[in-house]
């Protein structure tokens, strides 16, 4: 079986944002182009360019829209791509992003979904400008006006040298710790990525845009974009060829943890912290509920089991929480030829009260696990048993893997 490699280069398709400049009765890119979204149109795009891992940022209630358009947007490449809830301004939706790029990601850029007709080759020059040694490189084009600078009346104050100007695009190209450290210390929000690196202190390079990463603001934008797209259909970026057919059947795997209380700091359960809940103890955050989903997946992709991989020998797995732990499992589940159908959870236990929190637990789960979807159920044992006698927390999963 031929795996696809692992990618050092992450794409972040920012697509969070409401759209309030274009009023397209949906966020924005969710708003149909041609037959599909402004997002799907932008991921036929990312796709094309260099292999990377994709990183989709959507409003809340949008991530399964998003995964539906991106996995066809991604063909073969499906299980590189990753859905994330996104923040109230860009910055925050593109922190949201960066927290979910795989561990083997070097280089990371950052693109609007808005700009969905970017052509690949952009993508190439950015990623290259980085690789030849770049810590920040962005696409500009030259400013074609005569520009002015105005006060609050609208009355001319002075010229502008248009010469020293260029209009930034994206895709924006990172260093991976330069963006990441960048983001972690910024004081101010800013519109996009590369003031963020700017201000703390780096250097930003540009590469050629091109006039066709035009961002879909307004409504003569999404007509203009219309034009285009229905003018040349033929030179929309083709997608990558459907995988070639499985000759293995789906598999299902069964996990179960138990931890006790008595651990040190708050409880993290099924990748929540919940303030004022007793702690568990484990080696790591004794996340029974997140442990038992990646026994389950790991038996289902017959890869081994939880000890296998995440042995207490392994100290960078000391007091991780639950993402650590699934983004670890997809990947050997991907690098084995497996995607995740989907993943059933049970926990038993007197406390937490799960029912406010169930769905925002779902969610947390399943975007670690590239947006597959995760259900949870909680019960407990009328007084049986060290669950019912409130000594610990017990958790049983079921999973569904299906050949990548
Ligand atoms: N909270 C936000 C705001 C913006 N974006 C994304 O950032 C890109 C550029 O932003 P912009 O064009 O300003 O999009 P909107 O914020 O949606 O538009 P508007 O300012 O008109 O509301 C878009 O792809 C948008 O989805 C985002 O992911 N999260
Ligand atoms: C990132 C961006 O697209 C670069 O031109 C831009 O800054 C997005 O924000 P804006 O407020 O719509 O300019």
């Amino acid at each position: 079986m031929t795996l696809t490699p692992v990618p050092r280069v992450a794409v972040v398709v920012v697509a969070a944002g409401s759209g309030t400049r274009l009023r397209g009765g949906a966020p924005k890119a969710f708003v149909g182009l041609d037959a599909r979204s402004i997002l799907h149109r932008s991921l036929l795009g990312v796709f094309a360019g260099p292999s990377a891992q994709v990183v989709v940022v959507v409003p809340e209630g949008y991530e399964g829209d998003a995964l539906t358009d991106a996995r066809d947007a991604a063909g073969a490449a499906a299980d590189l791509v990753t859905v994330v809830t996104g923040g109230a301004t860009r910055q925050e939706s593109v922190a949201a992003g960066i927290s979910a790029l795989w561990a083997d990601v070097d280089v990371v850029l950052v693109h609007d979904a808005a700009r969905a007709l970017t052509p690949p080759e952009v993508f190439e020059r950015v990623v290259a400008a980085v690789d030849a040694g770049a810590d920040a490189v962005i696409p500009t084009l030259p400013v074609v006006d005569t520009i002015k600078r105005v006060d609050d009346a609208g009355r001319v104050v002075a010229g502008v040298d248009r010469s020293e100007l260029a209009a930034a695009q994206t895709p924006q190209g990172f260093r991976r710790a330069v963006l990441e450290a960048a983001l972690a210390e910024a004081a101010a929000d800013h519109t996009d990525d590369a003031a963020v690196v700017a201000a703390a202190g780096h250097t930003v390079i540009t590469v050629a845009g091109d006039a066709a990463a035009f961002k879909i603001t307004t409504a003569p934008d999404l007509e203009r974009a219309r034009a285009i797209v229905q003018a040349a259909p033929e030179a929309s970026p083709a997608p990558a060829p459907a995988p070639a057919p499985a000759h293995r059947a789906p598999r299902v795997g069964i996990g179960t943890d138990v931890h006790g209380f008595g651990g040190e700091g708050t409880l993290w359960l099924a990748g929540l912290e919940w303030p004022g809940e007793q702690a568990l103890s484990g080696h790591s955050d004794g996340d029974a509920v997140a442990h038992a989903i990646v026994d389950a997946l790991l038996a289902a992709a017959g890869l081994g089991d939880i000890g296998t991989h995440f042995g207490t020998d392994r100290p960078e797995f000391a007091g991780v929480h639950a993402e650590a732990f699934l983004a670890h499992t997809l990947r050997l589940l991907r690098e084995a030829g497996w995607a995740v159908g989907n993943v059933s959870v049970q926990v038993q236990a007197n406390r937490p009260r799960f029912a406010a929190r169930r769905v925002e637990a779902e969610r947390v789960l399943s975007a670690a696990l590239g947006g597959a979807a995760v259900s949870v159920s909680a019960t407990t044992t009328d007084g049986l048993g060290f669950t019912g006698r409130s000594e610990g927390v017990a958790a049983f999963a079921t999973a569904l893997v299906v050949p990548a």
